[in-house]
């Protein structure tokens, strides 16, 4: 059984994880935090083994400090970070267990994988992201699309992945990577058909995330099986990343 405390219940995201949870025997909720609102986690006496941030930017230097003070692992869902907190949330990783995951459905996590193979050889055709979100989103482009571009990005050698963007209805998240040569074009899609995907996502790497040793991670270190504990050259690694990512 493991104890969680949850950022950002009365959001979208927050409602769904909530009625998830009830289908988990072995996750308790002890708290919720929402510190716009002064509720900064003081009644929570139980222990916590892991925050699970679906929420907002601005919530981050409290979360960090949470976390440090609990010395609990952080898992940030959140999306629409600058560089500053990009940065500030891999150096927690010298302190606690820190993963930000911009995209926890299995299927994109795969997606990832089939997408770094196709770039690699297809490295000759245009390349465009496409992605399509409910008008409620605040960022754009979405997280999982500069994650995706990143990717793109590593096996490729290219310095922008064109990505773009529509904001309509109520559509959960999808996301198309397009590869145009000459007289052909090849798609690889992922459609979320609600946000259960992503609720349950965040739920199951939690499980196998709460007791990893302090470090910075990504999704893949759980899809993988690979821990990657703080270290200096992993940490400028991921900056550049983010410094190409905003350039
Ligand atoms: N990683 C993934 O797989 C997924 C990530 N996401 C990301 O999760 C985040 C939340 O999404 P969603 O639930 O749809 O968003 P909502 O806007 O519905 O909810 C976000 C919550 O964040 C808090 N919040 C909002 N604005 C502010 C602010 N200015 N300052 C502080 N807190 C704020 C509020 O909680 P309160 O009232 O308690 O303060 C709000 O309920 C987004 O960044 C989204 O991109 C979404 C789906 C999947
Ligand atoms: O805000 C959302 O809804 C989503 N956000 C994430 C993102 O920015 O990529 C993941 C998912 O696509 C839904």
């Amino acid at each position: 059984m493991i104890n969680i405390v949850i950022c950002g219940i009365n959001g979208a995201m927050g409602k769904v994880i909530k009625r998830e949870l009830e289908t988990y025997e072995n996750i308790r909720l002890v708290g919720t935090l929402s510190p716009r609102n002064g509720n900064t986690g003081e009644d929570i006496k139980d222990k916590v083994d892991v925050v699970i941030d679906f929420s907002n930017p601005a919530n981050i230097d409290y979360l960090i400090d949470y976390n440090i003070e609990k010395n609990s692992a952080l898992l940030i869902c959140t999306t629409g970070y600058n560089l500053e907190q990009k940065n500030k949330i891999i150096n927690a990783g010298k302190k606690i267990p820190v993963m930000l995951s911009s995209n926890t459905s299995p299927g994109v996590n795969v997606f990832r994988k089939i997408l770094k193979n196709i770039s690699a050889e297809l490295n000759s055709f245009d390349i465009d992201i496409i992605e399509r979100h409910h008008s409620k989103k605040i960022d754009s482009p979405s997280g999982t699309a500069k994650t995706l571009a990143e990717d793109i990005i590593s096996v490729t050698g290219r310095d922008k992945i064109e990505t773009h963007a529509l904001r309509a209805g109520t559509i959960p998240g999808e996301h198309t990577v397009v590869f145009s040569g000459n007289g052909e074009t090849l798609e690889i899609k992922h459609t979320a058909f609600s946000k259960n995907i992503f609720a349950r996502g965040a739920l199951d790497i939690a499980l196998k995330f709460y007791n990893k040793p302090a470090g910075f991670y990504t999704t893949e270190d759980i899809f993988n099986n690979y821990d990657e504990t703080f270290d200096e050259k992993f940490h400028e690694r991921e900056t550049s990343k983010c410094l190409r990512r905003l350039a």
